[in-house]
């Protein structure tokens, strides 16, 4: 049996040096990370129960420390060790980050009663300089805090201030290490890529020579020497994730690679036709379609609770994979060798959403991640681990996959199942099914997929309301509509269509779908609401 690899894998997705981002519970240390790749330099996520020991054992090019919920001077806090900016290793602490800095160091940090939430002035203290080189004087910063930094620690100069934080930023340039009490990660601080920029190319020397580029190559690399002159199978989905992963693999191992689509049922319409047409077609990757309709169904009968539905589904999906294994074993009669890598395209929120970060909640379980049966017998390849959406996507532009494959929207792998609020029938699936293919067809025919991040078309099984249809009372089913716009499905906002076309699919999908009565939107942010409903 093979344990999936820990999200916080001590092995490196590259060779080159780190910079590290140390999560202390910040709702948004993935930003953090994404920011330092944007800014061309290899970044990872590591939990705050590292010890300095382990952190440098990563030899960090350099250490970021996120924020978190925390307060410095309460008991329990997660601490930083002060022999960590001894190591010579360039520092950034970012609010929580800063604050345990400060303290670590002999500062002093305290709450002010004032707190700053949101938009907030910071003005430069003497001559932009260091970190805040080249920022204007007064910049608007995005601020989440309730304790501040009175005093900065021995040796560091201040660079800036706030009303509610007399120390805002600081740096001690001699010994490389810096700091600020505001977000520079998240885009609502105007200057904050420049500030994270001039840390890593100033402050710590860096140089911006990372790119998905040498995702792809030290990934082949890497799959080669994982895989050697094994067989392997790759769970293909038709979307991007899985494409990419499938198309990596294949460059990788060539034909020693198969396909498995699993339709499972669950699947929106013309969704098993366009693999074989998309994929198959642009790779020439041999494919397997495992009809799986009826163990799903089975699995889920009865089922409505969404985390029950989830394990289920990833259950049955390595299930479907054995027999896929099975298959293609007999038909390449090879000998009973069996089939031992299972490849997955498995991105970073995956991840994290499936609860794979030290102290981060479980919000739901991804098929792929949380999902898995305990019992699984392939060891997992899964190239994209690290890498958010749009990463994933240039590595697939890169390797020459067309525009309809690496554009496409993400459809969940546990598909219609979790899209149907109750129990999942084939009756409703069906009706389901309908409302989808009304929606997106309106979408595509309005020019506006690509403003949209996806639209999950959800159906309210357990909830019925009472209609007028040809002069008649109706007591059918609402169905959802949820357009978000996104960057990484990390977080979201519910995506502002035109009324015309809201108008359009509305009418569409209550005259041409029985049973539904009531079309519905979705206007929830993530957080609070999450994309899918289950
Ligand atoms: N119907 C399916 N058949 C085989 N494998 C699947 C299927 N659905 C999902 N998977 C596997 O689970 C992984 C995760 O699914 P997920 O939906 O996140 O990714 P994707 O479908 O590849 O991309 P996208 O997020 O764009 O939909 C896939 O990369 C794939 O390996
Ligand atoms: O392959 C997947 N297996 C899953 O179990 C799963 N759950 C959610 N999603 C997709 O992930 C993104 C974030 O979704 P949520 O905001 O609903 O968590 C959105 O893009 C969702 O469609 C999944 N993809
Ligand atoms: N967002 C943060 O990192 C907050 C840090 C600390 N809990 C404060 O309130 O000041
Ligand atoms: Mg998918």
């Amino acid at each position: 049996m093979t344990t999936p690899t820990a999200p916080f894998s001590s092995e490196a997705q590259t060779s080159q040096k780190p910079v590290l981002v140390v999560d202390y519970g910040a709702q948004y240390a993935q930003l953090i990370a994404r920011r330092v790749r944007e800014a061309n330099v290899y970044s990872e996520i590591v939990p705050h129960t590292f010890t300095t020991e382990q952190l440098l054992a990563k030899n960090p090019a350099a250490i970021i420390l996120s924020g978190g919920p925390s307060s410095v001077y309460a008991e329990g806090a997660p601490r930083v060790g002060a022999d960590l900016f001894e190591a010579g290793v360039p520092v950034f602490g970012i609010c929580y980050g800063f604050q345990a800095m400060a303290n670590a160091l002999g500062g002093k940090v305290a709450q002010t009663g004032l707190r700053e939430y949101g938009a907030t002035e910071a003005t430069t203290v003497g001559e932009a300089r260091s970190i805040l080189a080249g920022v204007p004087d007064s910049q608007n910063t995005w601020m989440s805090h309730g304790d501040s930094v009175h005093e900065a620690p021995e040796g560091f100069e201040v660079l800036a201030t706030t009303a509610g934080a007399p120390v805002a930023a600081f740096a001690n340039e001699e010994k490389h290490l810096y700091g600020v009490q505001w977000h520079p990660e998240v885009k609502h601080s105007v200057h904050g890529q420049q500030v994270l920029e001039n840390f890593l190319f100033n402050g710590a020397g860096l140089k911006p020579n990372w790119t998905t580029g040498n995702i792809l190559d030290e990934q082949v690399d890497r799959i080669r020497r994982q895989i050697g002159d094994s067989k392997v199978i790759c769970g293909l989905s038709g979307g991007v994730d899985s494409a990419v992963a499938a198309a990596l693999v294949q460059r990788a191992v060539g034909d020693q690679l198969t396909c498995v689509f699993v339709d499972h049922g669950l699947l929106r319409e013309g969704e098993a036709e366009q693999v074989e047409r998309d994929f198959v077609a642009a790779t020439g990757v041999k494919l397997y379609v495992a009809n799986e309709q009826e163990r799903f169904l089975s699995a889920l009968a009865g089922v409505s609770d969404p985390e029950t539905k989830r394990k289920i589904i990833g259950r049955e999906f390595i299930r479907a994979f054995e027999e896929a294994e099975r298959a293609i074993i007999a038909e390449a009669a090879s000998e009973g060798e069996s089939i031992k890598f299972l490849v997955q395209g498995t991105l970073y929120p995956d991840v994290v959403e499936s609860g794979g970060g030290e102290g981060a909640a479980n919000i739901k379980s991804h098929h792929n991640v949380g999902g898995l049966p305990e019992d699984l017998q392939f060891e997992l390849v899964e190239p994209l681990r690290a890498l958010f959406k749009d990463e994933v996507r240039a590595v697939g532009a890169q390797l020459g996959l067309p525009q309809e494959i690496v554009g496409r929207q993400p459809f969940p792998g546990p598909g219609l199942g979790i899209r149907i609020v109750g129990d999942v029938t084939k009756e409703r699936l069906d009706l389901l099914r309908k409302a989808d293919a009304i929606a997106r067809a309106e979408l595509t025919a309005a020019g506006l997929d690509n403003d949209v991040w996806q639209m999950p078309v959800v159906l309210l099984a357990d909830v019925r309301s009472v209609g007028v249809q040809g002069d008649g009372r109706t007591y059918g089913h609402p169905i959802v509509l949820r357009p978000v716009s996104s960057e990484d499905a990390m977080t979201a906002d519910w995506s502002r269509l035109p009324y015309d076309l809201l108008a359009r699919i509305s009418n569409r999908i209550t005259n041409e779908v029985d049973g539904v009565n009531r079309v519905v939107l979705d206007v929830t942010s993530k957080p609070p609401g999450t994309i899918e409903w289950e």
